[in-house]
C-alpha cells in the first residue's frame, strides 16, 4: 500500500533533480533529523501540503500551525503511518513552540484572491500576517530556511528580509519565494503543445510571481521542440495567467491549492535535500539576487547545506524573452520596494 502510494507520487513527480527523495522508500538509510513547520496549515494549501510533507521520508517532525482548526488537521494527518511525528499548534501563543528547532518553515498563511483581484490586492492583509510570522521566525528559529508562498510573493519576500535584517538574523541564503508552481505550469503547458512526455520536460521560469513578472524561458525548454513564435507567446501568456485561470475557474472559492501544495512540496523537498548535502539540487526561486539590477529576482538556484549555494545566471535569452525581461523590471521593482517600505514603516 505504502509503496504503491509512493509509485503514484513518483509518477506525478516530474521535477528536476530535487524530486527524487519525495518518493524515496522507507529503507534503513540514515537521514538527519529534520523539522518542518507549515504556517497556515489548516488552509486550502496548508492541508494538502501537510499531507505531502507527511509523505516525505526526509521529515522527522512536522509542526502544523494555524490561527484556527489545526487540532483536526494534525490529528488527521498524524494517523498516516509514515515516519514523521506530527504536532498541531493553534493560536499565537503556540507559534513559538511550533517554530522551535525548525529546519524549514513553509508559509502559506494569508488570504487568497477572488476573481477580478490582482495578487497585489492581497498586500494589505497578507503583508501584516507575513511580518508577524517572520518576527516569530527570527525569534524562535533564526537559522531555518523560509519558503514563502503567501502572496504577493514579489513583496512578501522583501518584507521577510527586512524583518530579519531588523532582528539581526537575515541570511540571504535562507529566504526563498516559492515560484515552483510557475515552473510546474510551464512544464505542463509546454508538454501539451510540444507533444513531448511531460515527465521529461524542464523549463526555467525567472523574474517574479505575478502577471508579466513571471517569465518562462521556453527557448531553454527541453526536450527541444520547434514551436512557432505565436505558440511560444501563447504559452508564455498562459503561464503568466495560470493563477488567474484557476481563480476564475474556482469562481470565488479561492486560488490554486492542490497544484500549489504539490509545487510547495517539491520545493521544500529540494531544500531538505540541499540541507542534507545531496549534490546538484537546482530549482527556480525568488531570492536575493545580483542576476539583474533588481535586489530580488527568481532564477535557477543551486541548493546546499546552508540554503542557497549559487544563484545561477539567466543563460541565453531569445529576443522575445529579452523584451519580456525589460518589461517586467519596473513592476517587479515597485512590488519589491512596496514590501521594503511596509516593513520599515
Ligand atoms: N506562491 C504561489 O505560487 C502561490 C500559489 C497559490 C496560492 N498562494 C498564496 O497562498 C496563500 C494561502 O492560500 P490558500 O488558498 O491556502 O488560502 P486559505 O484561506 O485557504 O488558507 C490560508 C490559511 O492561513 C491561515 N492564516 C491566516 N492568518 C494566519 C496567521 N497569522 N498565522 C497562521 N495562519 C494564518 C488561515 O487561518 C487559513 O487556514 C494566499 O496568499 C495565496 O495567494 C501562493
Ligand atoms: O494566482 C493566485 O492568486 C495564486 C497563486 O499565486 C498562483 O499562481 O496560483
Amino acid at each position: 500500500m505504502r509503496s504503491s502510494l509512493f509509485r503514484v507520487i513518483k509518477t506525478l513527480n516530474n521535477s528536476t533533480s530535487s524530486s527524487h527523495l519525495l518518493h524515496r522508500g522507507y529503507g534503513s538509510e540514515a537521514v538527519p533529523h529534520r523539522k518542518v513547520a507549515v504556517l497556515g496549515a489548516a488552509g486550502g494549501i496548508g492541508q494538502p501540503l501537510a499531507l505531502l510533507m507527511k509523505l516525505n521520508p526526509l521529515v522527522s517532525d512536522l509542526a502544523l500551525y494555524d490561527i484556527a482548526n489545526t487540532p483536526g488537521v494534525a490529528a488527521d494527518v498524524s494517523h498516516i503511518n509514515t515516519k514523521s511525528e506530527v504536532k498541531g499548534y493553534m493560536g499565537e501563543e503556540e507559534l513559538g513552540k511550533a517554530l522551535e528547532g525548525s529546519d524549514v518553515v513553509i508559509i502559506p498563511a494569508g488570504v487568497p484572491r477572488k476573481p477580478g483581484m490582482t495578487r497585489d490586492d492581497l498586500f494589505n492583509i497578507n503583508a501584516g500576517i507575513v511580518k508577524g510570522l517572520c518576527d516569530a521566525i527570527a525569534k524562535y528559529c533564526p537559522n531555518a530556511l523560509v519558503n514563502m508562498i503567501s502572496n504577493p510573493v514579489n513583496s512578501t519576500v522583501p518584507i521577510a528580509s527586512e524583518v530579519f535584517k531588523k532582528a539581526g538574523t537575515y541570511d540571504e541564503k535562507k529566504l526563498f519565494g516559492v515560484t515552483t508552481l510557475d515552473v510546474v505550469r510551464a512544464k505542463t503547458f509546454y508538454a501539451g503543445k510540444a507533444k513531448v512526455p511531460v515527465t521529461e520536460v524542464n523549463v526555467p521560469v525567472v523574474g517574479g510571481h505575478a502577471g508579466i513578472t513571471i517569465l518562462p524561458l521556453f527557448s531553454q525548454a527541453t526536450p527541444k521542440a520547434n514551436l512557432a513564435d505565436e505558440d511560444i507567446q501563447a504559452l508564455t501568456k498562459r503561464t503568466q495567467d495560470g493563477g488567474t485561470e484557476v481563480v476564475e475557474a474556482k469562481a470565488g472559492k479561492g486560488s490554486a491549492t492542490l497544484s500549489m501544495a504539490y509545487a510547495g512540496a517539491i520545493f521544500a523537498d529540494a531544500c531538505l535535500k540541499g540541507l542534507n548535502g545531496v549534490a546538484d539540487v537546482v530549482e527556480c526561486s525568488f531570492v536575493q539576487s545580483s542576476v539583474t539590477e533588481l535586489p530580488f529576482f527568481a532564477s535557477k538556484v543551486r541548493l546546499g547545506k546552508n540554503g542557497v549555494e549559487e544563484v545561477m545566471g539567466l543563460g541565453a535569452l531569445s529576443d522575445y524573452e529579452k523584451e519580456g525581461l525589460e518589461k517586467l523590471k519596473p513592476e517587479l521593482l515597485a512590488s519589491i520596494e512596496k514590501g521594503i517600505k511596509f516593513a520599515n514603516k
